[in-house]
């Protein structure tokens, strides 16, 4: 590991949050993102500042989402929200942002590949392997108040149209090594963004493989605020939940993981996701690509429920 601590950029002050964790800053700079990743998975909230721009992203971003807003609205409506989905609630129905979330993840999904392999060579060497997920998240969260009281439309959607409650991603099919990636396109207020628990972070706490159980001491919460572009990274191990829309903006968000070495899945997990070796893509052994992460206790497990689901038991 070469990089320097991922600390606030130039000697700034860290930017001050509620809650006991400060959130670390960090600049792009001419030779790239200075960010250890080992202290990510150590518990710390380190924010990218312009990430996405650093990348070119950005624009390739906007530019879909207008598009997709095209695809979704009458002509007027799309005129209106045009490529800024953080006014998306005022001119469209929760029936139509969710058509918009669902034809953005498939215009998005490839691109959001190299998206995730961009920053990934942008990082400092980080002394391990860097496993690259397939997962796309598009998070559209429009206020609150805005949102329907949630037909066959939203159905699945929670933390990507509506709110999630606090969870850990490693309980469900999150690597304990993952790092997410969650990128503000549109900007990240409070009253829209994540909550962060940080007195919880890797403390055994109960759970139903999917959210937390209530009754339990997490500490104070940590809240985030992002501008557009900005990347915070976060571990997959953090106590962490949607923060129901209170704002009058509608948060546009994405999200993407990656892996600090071989993937290592806990054994109580309920789901499971292979990771990339993205070395491999573009050459003849790319269907090889997640070979290493199937190769775990994880993976053998994983492979072991969907046969013995196959096998009708
Ligand atoms: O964006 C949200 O509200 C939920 C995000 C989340 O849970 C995640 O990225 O793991
Ligand atoms: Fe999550």
């Amino acid at each position: 590991m070469t990089g320097p601590d991922a600390g606030p950029a130039s000697g700034a002050a860290p930017r001050p949050v509620a809650g006991p964790a400060a959130l670390h800053t960090v600049e792009p700079g001419p030779y790239g993102i200075p960010v250890s990743l080992r202290h990510v998975l150590d518990g710390a909230l380190v924010a990218v500042k312009g990430g996405l721009r650093h990348i070119g992203a950005l624009a390739t971003i906007r530019r879909e989402a207008a598009r997709a807003v095209a695809a979704a609205l009458p002509e007027g409506g799309a005129a209106q929200v045009s490529g800024a989905l953080e006014n998306a609630h005022r001119h469209a129905d929760t029936t139509q942002i969710a058509a918009v979330r669902t034809d953005l993840e498939t215009r998005l999904r490839p691109f959001s590949r190299t998206v995730l392999h961009d920053v990934a060579r942008a990082l400092d060497p980080q002394g391990a392997r860097l496993y690259l997920s397939g997962h796309v998240g598009i998070r559209i969260m429009p206020p609150q108040r805005s949102v329907g009281a949630g037909g066959g439309e939203l159905a699945g959607l929670e933390g990507f149209l509506t709110p999630r409650d606090a969870h850990v991603d490693s309980w469900f099919n999150t690597a304990v090594n993952s790092v997410n990636l969650w990128m503000a396109v549109g900007p990240v207020r409070s009253g829209n963004g994540l909550l962060f628990y940080p007195d919880a972070y890797r403390r055994p706490l109960r759970h139903d493989g999917h959210t937390l159980l209530p009754g339990q001491p997490i500490g104070a919460p940590a809240d985030i605020e992002l501008d557009p572009g900005d990347i915070l990274l976060f571990a997959g191990d953090h106590l962490h939940a949607s923060q129901p829309n209170t704002t009058d903006e509608t948060r546009f968000v994405i999200t993407k993981r990656l892996c600090v070495g071989v993937p290592r899945y806990p054994s109580g997990a309920t789901g499971w996701v292979p990771y990339e070796d993205p070395r491999l893509w573009g050459t003849r052994w790319e269907s090889w690509a997640t070979w290493r992460s199937r190769l775990t206790a994880g993976g053998v497990r994983d492979a072991l429920r969907t046969a013995r689901g196959r096998g009708g038991r």
